[in-house]
This record gives structure tokens, C-alpha cells and sequence, in this order.
């Protein structure tokens, strides 16, 4: 069993999506049973690193037998919240925000798309996949009566802050910002951001760094 999630370290936990798609994808090959030496081997994490992130939340490896690859998975799931139904939003059904509404592996995962918002009325009652394009005047009513959980943000930097602050006031728990700002919101509200440039940067700065380039 899971000890007391809380007391797992963030540096652990932004390593569990990387075994949870690994261990997807023992199962997937029907492979039920895997050393953490094979683990490392295939994840590039040393076994030592392995056996002490797993040893966090409970002894999954026995000696001589390895891990039990689905026990494992089901466990990093439920650690992960991913065995729970989340209700979300996105705000600003542009490029990105049609994208995410159109990759249907999330709602797999328990994120399920309610509505999308804008300002634009060309975009305004559109469906993307299903799911319907709002104003953006609706947005705080439907979060009250959905009981909206994530607000996605996909608009361009400057309505960032003030799409957060609208998602605040209604009480959503959670945030998942695309715009590159960082956005304040009180502490009580989980952001998580994805800077897609932040990330593009390092590749480069690495690109140009190399020899013979
Ligand atoms: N497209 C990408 O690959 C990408 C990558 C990294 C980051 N981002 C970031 O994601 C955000 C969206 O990018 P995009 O390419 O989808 O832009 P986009 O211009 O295609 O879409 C933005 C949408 O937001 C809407 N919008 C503007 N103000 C709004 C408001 N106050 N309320 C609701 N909707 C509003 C616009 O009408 C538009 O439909 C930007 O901040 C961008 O920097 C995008």
C-alpha cells in the first residue's frame, strides 16, 4: 500500500509520468514482471535510483522476482490521481486550445473536456470534436453549475492574468497554463505551467553548443 502521498518529494513525483508510461507500455507488450535493473536499462535512470524513487510508496520489488509491472502501474496511477474524474475547461479555442480539445488521450485519463471558451465570434458556437465553444461571458456561470475542477489556458499572454483571476473567483482548483507569463493566483489554487519555448531554448542552446555545428 501507498504510504502518506504527501510525504513523497516533487522531485519523485515529476519522475512517476515517465514510469507510468513505461510500465504502459510493459503491459501494453504483456510483460507483467520486470527487474529494476531491465527498469533502468530502458528508462535511463540507474536501478538504485529506481528501487529508492519506488521505495517511497511501498516495497513493489521483491528479491528475485523484480516488480510486479501491473501492481506498480496501478499504484503510480492512483498516486498520480489519474484513477479520478477531473471536470475541465479550456479558455481560448485558438491553435492550441483546438489541439488539446482534439487530443482525445487525455479524456483516457480521466480529463474530461466540458466547453471550450473565446472572444472571437467566429469561434463562438463552434464544436470542437463534441464539445461546444462558448463566449467568454458564460464562462463563470457554467464553472459554478459544471463544478469545474481545471481551467486550461490557451489565450495570448496578456488575458492570461486576467483569465486566472476569472477562474479564481469562480473556484476552480486548478490551473493549466499555456501562455508564457507567470501567472499569480492565490495559494490555495495549483498551477502548472507549460512553456513550450522554455523547453524549445534548451534544445537550442544544446544545438548550437555542439561540436561541428
Ligand atoms: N500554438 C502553439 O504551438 C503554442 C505553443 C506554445 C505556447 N503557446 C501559447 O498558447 C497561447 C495560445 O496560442 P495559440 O497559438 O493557440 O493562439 P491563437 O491566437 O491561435 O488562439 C488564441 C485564442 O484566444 C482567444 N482569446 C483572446 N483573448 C481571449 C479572452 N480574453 N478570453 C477568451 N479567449 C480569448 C482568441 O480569440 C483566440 O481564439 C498563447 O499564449 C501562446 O503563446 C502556443
Amino acid at each position: 500500500m501507498a504510504k502518506n502521498n504527501k510525504n513523497i518529494s516533487m522531485a519523485v513525483i515529476r519522475r512517476l509520468p515517465k514510469y507510468h508510461r513505461y510500465l504502459k507500455e510493459l503491459l501494453d507488450k504483456e510483460v507483467y514482471r520486470i527487474s529494476s535493473k531491465e527498469l533502468s536499462v530502458m528508462m535511463g535512470f540507474t536501478a538504485s535510483q529506481i528501487r529508492q524513487d519506488l521505495n517511497n510508496f511501498g516495497g513493489f520489488g521483491q528479491q528475485g522476482y523484480g516488480y510486479n509491472v501491473e501492481e506498480l502501474y496501478r499504484e503510480i496511477q492512483k498516486i498520480l490521481g489519474l484513477t479520478i474524474t477531473y471536470r475541465t475547461v479550456i479558455i481560448g479555442s485558438g491553435n492550441l486550445g483546438q489541439a488539446i480539445a482534439n487530443y482525445t488521450n487525455f479524456q483516457k485519463y480521466g480529463f474530461k473536456l466540458l466547453a471550450l471558451f473565446d472572444t472571437n465570434p467566429k469561434l463562438i458556437g463552434m464544436k470542437i470534436r463534441d464539445v461546444p465553444v462558448f463566449d467568454i461571458d458564460e464562462l463563470q456561470e457554467f464553472i459554478e453549475q459544471k463544478q469545474v475542477d481545471i481551467g486550461i489556458i490557451c489565450t495570448p499572454k496578456e488575458f492570461a492574468q486576467d483569465i486566472a483571476n476569472k477562474l479564481v473567483k469562480t473556484g476552480v482548483s486548478a490551473i493549466w497554463n499555456f501562455a508564457p507569463v507567470d501567472l499569480k493566483v492565490p495559494e490555495h489554487v495549483i498551477i502548472e505551467n507549460v512553456h513550450l519555448s522554455d523547453s524549445l531554448f534548451i534544445l537550442s542552446y544544446l544545438l548550437s553548443n555542439q561540436e561541428n555545428f
